[in-house]
């Protein structure tokens, strides 16, 4: 286990450091919720992997065995069979579920990480509450929505904050973690705790919208997509030109496609719902036609570009 250590900072996967939480339950086997489960279980948590598609959760075992791979080969370069040990290690420690409640149950922590919509989180938060043993922690994963107006619908406010993690989850460093208006300090420092457990370097961030990372990244990746909207420059030419003008290691439309579309626009829309005068919060008709054409990015297999479908 020491060996993680080393590699902790590139990896996110160090089990050096101590947390409260044992035992995590991860809401929604997508893009995020299969990364949070993977270093969840790299650092030694008992990991449920919940979501309502089997297909979903099949693939999520599927990317988290090759994402695993990927860190074994690194980190047991030259004793494979430690590497393979590794791997079905972390992969055994991951269980899947179709049923939150179920989930819920035997959970010191859930992470939530399904689609950007109050409505849904809502209605998934009333259940994990009531399901949840006493001490459980709820938090969410979301991108753009308040912390407060989903903790809104929970008896435990004072257990209940913002996990916000970045994509590829096993390779970023960030986690930022969110109070929300009613989160206890208890909560905030097992969150804390269990941020850096899990190999984060973890931010504090008030209930603000898009926190520290989006707030500055989405109006910036809006600017692009209008630029490109404008034929101002080539799709190619604006992420050369941020890739090698500004050392970013993805150029905007890029990080569009790789973030996902549809993710992008729900959270336009809903800061645009928020602030209607805000103008970097307009609506983007080319944005809109690409999700309506379900070109959602590289998840889809097409968006400002076009990628082999996995
Ligand atoms: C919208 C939301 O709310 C918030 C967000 O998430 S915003 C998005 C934040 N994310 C970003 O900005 C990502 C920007 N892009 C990048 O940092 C880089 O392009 C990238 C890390 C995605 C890929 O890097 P790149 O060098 O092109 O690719 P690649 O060589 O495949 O991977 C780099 C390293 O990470 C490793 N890696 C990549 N994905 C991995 C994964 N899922 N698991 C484990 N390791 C992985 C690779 O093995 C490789 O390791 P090496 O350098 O030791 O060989
Ligand atoms: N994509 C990103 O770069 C990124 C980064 C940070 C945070 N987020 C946030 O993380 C969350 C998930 O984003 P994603 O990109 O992983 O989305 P995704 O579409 O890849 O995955 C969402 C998954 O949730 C499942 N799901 C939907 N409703 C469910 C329910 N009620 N119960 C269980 N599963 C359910 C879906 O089947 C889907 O597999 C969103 O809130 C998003 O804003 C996304």
């Amino acid at each position: 286990m020491m060996q993680f250590g080393v590699i902790a900072r590139k990896f996110s996967s160090s089990a050096s450091v101590q947390s409260a939480i044992k035992n995590v339950t991860v809401i929604g086997g997508g893009l995020m919720g299969s990364g949070i489960a993977q270093v969840s279980a790299q650092a030694g948590q008992n990991v449920t992997l919940v979501d309502v598609s089997p297909d979903v959760l099949a693939k999520a075992q599927k990317s988290i065995g090759a994402n695993l791979g990927r860190v074994a080969k690194k980190v047991y370069k030259d004793k494979p069979q430690e590497g393979e040990k590794f791997v079905a290690e972390a992969l055994g420690r991951i269980k899947t579920l179709t049923d939150p409640v179920a989930a819920a149950k035997s959970a010191d922590l859930v992470v939530e990480a399904i689609v950007e919509n109050m409505d849904v989180k809502h209605k998934l938060f009333k259940q994990l509450d009531e399901a949840a043993p006493e001490h459980t922690i709820l938090a969410s994963n979301t991108s753009s929505l308040s912390i407060n107006e989903i903790a809104s619908v929970v008896k435990r406010k004072d257990r209940f904050g913002g996990l916000h993690f970045f994509n590829p989850v096993p390779v970023m460093r960030l986690l930022e973690v969110v109070k929300g208006a009613e989160t206890s300090e208890a909560t905030y420092n097992a969150m804390m705790a269990w941020g850096k457990a899990v190999g984060k370097t973890c931010i504090t961030c008030k209930d603000t919208p898009g926190f520290v990372v989006n707030r500055l990244l989405v109006p910036y990746i809006c600017e692009a997509i209008r630029l490109y909207e404008r034929g101002d420059a080539s799709a190619r030419d604006i992420d050369i030109a941020m890739k090698l003008g500004a050392g970013y290691p993805m150029g905007p439309l890029e990080l569009a496609d790789y973030v996902g579309l549809d993710t992008n626009k729900f959270i336009l829309d809903g800061w645009h719902k928020k602030y209607p005068d805000q103008p970097l919060f307009k609506p983007i008709p080319l944005l809109n036609k690409l999700v309506a054409e379900g070109k959602l990015g590289v998840k889809s297999g097409e968006g400002f570009y076009k990628y082999e479908k996995k």
